[in-house]
């Protein structure tokens, strides 16, 4: 069973090929870290697997209806900015919108469950726009999970979080995963990804260029190829531990 396929999806921007034959399959019980460096086409492929940027190619979620959509794959954007004056109960209970139980969402169980999973009982009755930038960050990412999808996707979803909150985080996406969910995270801490996700794919220049545990593909070769580091990588006794040290001339 696949919650999301990919085939040969590619996105140019004018003459300039953003994606480029990009085949992913993810299935249930797979944490997918999705990295690569900056402009590599993370947010592009993310978005066009959600059918929100036009494609070529195929992508499962992008030939579903939107309620469809909407139950099968939640999204975390990158932007993290809350608009709205409401209470952060209301913005979670607003994951539930694609569900028919939508007329009373703030007491789903699902809102509550959210709320607790990302500690945001006690502000449930703040207004949103009064919270920090990691404490709104946590509140989207509450509304994705109270979306209760198959699929999470979610793009840089512990960028601005402390260090607590973001293996916090990344504990949580693990757990869904040993739930039996899918999870696709974009990531630029490879160090937490390298731990937590049961699999990385790496972009570079809109391509997959390593795909597979993270052990196998988080090489001394790709980390100089792809990001221009090097690293200290090792077998530490509860996963494997990396450290950047330095940038490297890149071929
Ligand atoms: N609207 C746009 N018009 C033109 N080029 C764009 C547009 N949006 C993205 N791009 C380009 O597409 C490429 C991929 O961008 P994308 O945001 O997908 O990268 P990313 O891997 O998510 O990067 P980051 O890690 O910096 O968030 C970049 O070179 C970017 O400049």
């Amino acid at each position: 069973m696949t919650l999301m396929r990919l085939s040969g999806l590619s996105l140019s921007r004018g003459a300039v090929p953003v994606l480029d034959r990009i085949d992913l399959d993810v299935g249930p019980g797979e944490f997918v870290g999705l990295l690569g460096p900056n402009g590599a086409g993370k947010t592009t492929l993310l978005r066009a697997a959600l059918g929100l940027l036009p494609a070529t190619g195929r992508s499962s979620l992008a030939a579903l209806a939107p309620d469809a959509r909407a139950r099968q794959a939640a999204y975390l954007p990158q932007g993290r900015d809350i608009a709205w004056p409401m209470p952060v109960e209301a913005v979670v209970a607003l994951g539930r919108i694609a569900h028919p139980d939508a007329a009373a969402p703030r007491d789903h169980p699902a809102v509550h469950d959210a709320l607790r999973a990302l500690g945001l009982t006690a502000l449930r009755h703040r207004d949103a726009t009064t919270l920090s930038g990691g404490e709104q960050a946590r509140v989207l990412i509450a509304r994705a999970l109270a979306q209760d999808t198959p699929l999470l996707i979610a793009d840089e979803p512990i960028a601005g979080l402390d260090p607590a909150a973001a293996i916090g985080v990344m504990d949580l996406f693990a757990g869904l995963a040993r739930q039996g969910r899918g999870v696709v995270a974009s990531l630029h801490d490879l160090g937490l990804a390298a731990r937590h996700c049961t699999r990385l794919v790496v972009l570079d220049g809109g391509r997959i260029v390593a795909d597979g545990p993270p052990a196998a593909v988080l090489t001394t070769d790709l980390l100089a190829r792809v990001f221009g580091i090097a690293a200290h990588l090792a077998d530490g006794p509860d996963g494997p531990i990396f450290q950047p040290l330095r940038v490297t001339p890149r071929a």
